[in-house]
């Protein structure tokens, strides 16, 4: 069960819109292929009852509305009646699983609380609706009140409820102890159906979730890109391919392949930017860095493991800095299509050595560049070349730009105004390339930095991404002015395409 837009949403300060949850929604089910997802918690606000309705009503019409789930509350039936209003059909009723939550939060007796979940439970299904257990604070409860837990589920297990949901809310357990609590759960009851929920706060989640699995719980709740409360959930993408890589004979619905594309929509649509550093879904994990490993790719696979990047739709990558060595340099000329002699191709290592020392981030995009720079003859033609600019920025007036640049030796001139003096430069540029018949590629993302190491009059570097025929190209331009060394990056990209 995948819980991205419930407990996912209680990352600090992430919110999802109403149709940017039910695209979530859409492409969990029919395309990631989860079997269930939780979508809200009911009576948050007006918002999240529309967001709830937009996707009950779409999965209405699919035939999926099984699948759709909404947490509610123990509250004498209003959370029931909002979600029937909501559309939805599978309620996540959240019910204390330790005493010590019971006795300090509720002020209940274990009596009170059976009973009016019991009136709830009940209530539920005469309406109509499925009914699923959460106990929250479980794994407490299994360390510090272990008959309390075990009445409250011989309880439950009488009573007319499809799952038992078993959060370690605090993200306390180690995976020893969720093997002997699921292990000891599943074959005290033996027709119950358990999910496990795992919360990440010592960075155990993906170990506690797969524990769970090998110990015979029956379901997972888990988010893409392990967002959540605190330090977040088990995450969707390290729980789906270690399970598939380390416990065969367990059945997993999800869509490999899909993993990332969803992930990057998600990362879109809240905000959270995913680490680098993340396993199957971060930017650097299918990036060999070091040349030991990317001589080893081209010798048998020697660094070969079974998490290869086209499993889930992504690719190999070799990084270039003062560790990557003759090997990864040779593997990305390749990729660029790039042939040297080894004279020249010891030169630009050299090179690349060197500005790795500065602490300069060198990218793939970046190896023309350095080719032609070290080697003196250009390999790569600089055909566009920026001439002159004058860029105006002045109060109440639209900045603008006279410039002149030459492609293949023809001079142009150009005037334009823009939002800011790059917008500017941006639009002067579109006019010239529309006059030759060409088109700009699409900016699709544009971050400025101050370079690692650097003080406050460092230099500034702008990374700018671009798509162009379907492919992502992303250029960096380095200098003391902001505006400049966005030109310098769009300069790089006008002699790539
Ligand atoms: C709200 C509850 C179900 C929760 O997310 C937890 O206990 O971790």
């Amino acid at each position: 069960m995948d819980t991205t837009l419930r407990d996912g949403e209680q990352t600090s300060g992430v919110s999802f819109s109403a149709s940017e949850k039910l695209t979530i929604a859409q492409l969990l089910l029919t395309e990631l292929k989860v079997d269930r997802i939780e979508i809200a918690s009911a009576r948050v606000s007006e918002g999240e009852f529309q967001a709830v309705k937009k996707i009950t009503e779409w999965a209405s019409k699919n035939g999926l509305l099984d699948k759709v789930e909404v947490l509610t509350f123990v509250d004498g039936g209003t959370s029931v009646n909002w979600m029937l209003d909501a559309g939805a059909k599978v309620m996540n009723l959240l019910t204390k699983g330790s005493l010590n939550h019971l006795t300090f939060q509720l002020k209940k007796t274990p009596e009170q609380h059976f009973s009016e979940v019991e009136a709830t439970i009940r209530l539920a299904i005469s309406k109509g609706l499925k009914v699923n257990v959460y106990l929250e604070d479980w794994s407490n409860g299994m360390r510090n009140s272990k008959d309390y837990v075990i009445s409250y589920l011989d309880f439950l297990s009488q009573l007319p409820v499809d799952r038992i949901l078993l959060p370690d809310t605090l993200g306390i357990l180690i995976p020893s102890e969720v093997a002997s609590f699921i292990s000891e759960l599943v074959t005290r009851y033996p027709h119950v159906h358990f999910d496990f929920h795992a919360h990440n706060d010592y960075d155990l989640g993906t170990a506690n979730a797969l524990e769970a699995v090998r110990n015979g719980v029956h379901g997972l709740h888990l988010t893409v890109n392990g967002m959540g409360e605190r330090a977040g959930n088990a995450p969707l993408a390290s729980v789906i391919a270690v399970i598939n890589d380390y416990q065969k004979e367990v059945e997993v619905s999800v869509e490999e392949k899909s993993l990332y594309s969803v992930s990057k929509l998600v990362e879109t649509f809240s905000g959270f930017r995913i680490p680098a550093n993340k396993p199957v879904v971060g930017e650097n994990v299918f990036t060999q860095t070091a040349g030991i490993h990317a001589d080893g790719d081209k010798k048998n696979n020697l660094y070969h493991n079974d998490l290869m990047p086209e499993r889930f739709g992504r690719e190999r990558k070799y990084a270039l800095g003062k560790t990557s060595g003759k090997a990864n340099i040779e593997n990305n000329l390749l990729q660029l299509g790039i042939q040297l002699s080894d004279e020249d191709l010891k030169k630009v290592t050299q090179r690349i050595i060197e500005l790795g020392d500065r602490k300069e981030v060198v990218t793939p995009n970046d190896l023309p560049y350095i080719i032609s720079d070290v080697l003196d003859s250009s390999t790569i033609e600089e055909r566009v070349q920026v001439l002159n600019y004058v860029l105006t920025h002045s109060k109440e007036l639209r900045p603008s730009v006279t410039l002149k640049i030459s492609i293949d030796g023809k001079v142009y001139e150009e005037h334009a105004q823009g939002d800011g003096q790059y917008d500017a430069f941006v639009n002067a540029l579109e006019i010239i390339f529309q006059k030759n018949g060409k088109k700009l590629p699409q900016l699709k993302d544009y971050a400025v930095r101050i370079p690692p190491g650097g003080d406050s009059d460092a230099l500034c570097e702008t990374i700018i991404t671009w798509s162009h025929q379907g492919k992502e190209l992303i250029t960096r331009g380095l200098d003391c002015d902001q505006t400049v060394s966005a030109i310098k990056a769009t300069q790089k990209m006008l002699n790539l395409i």
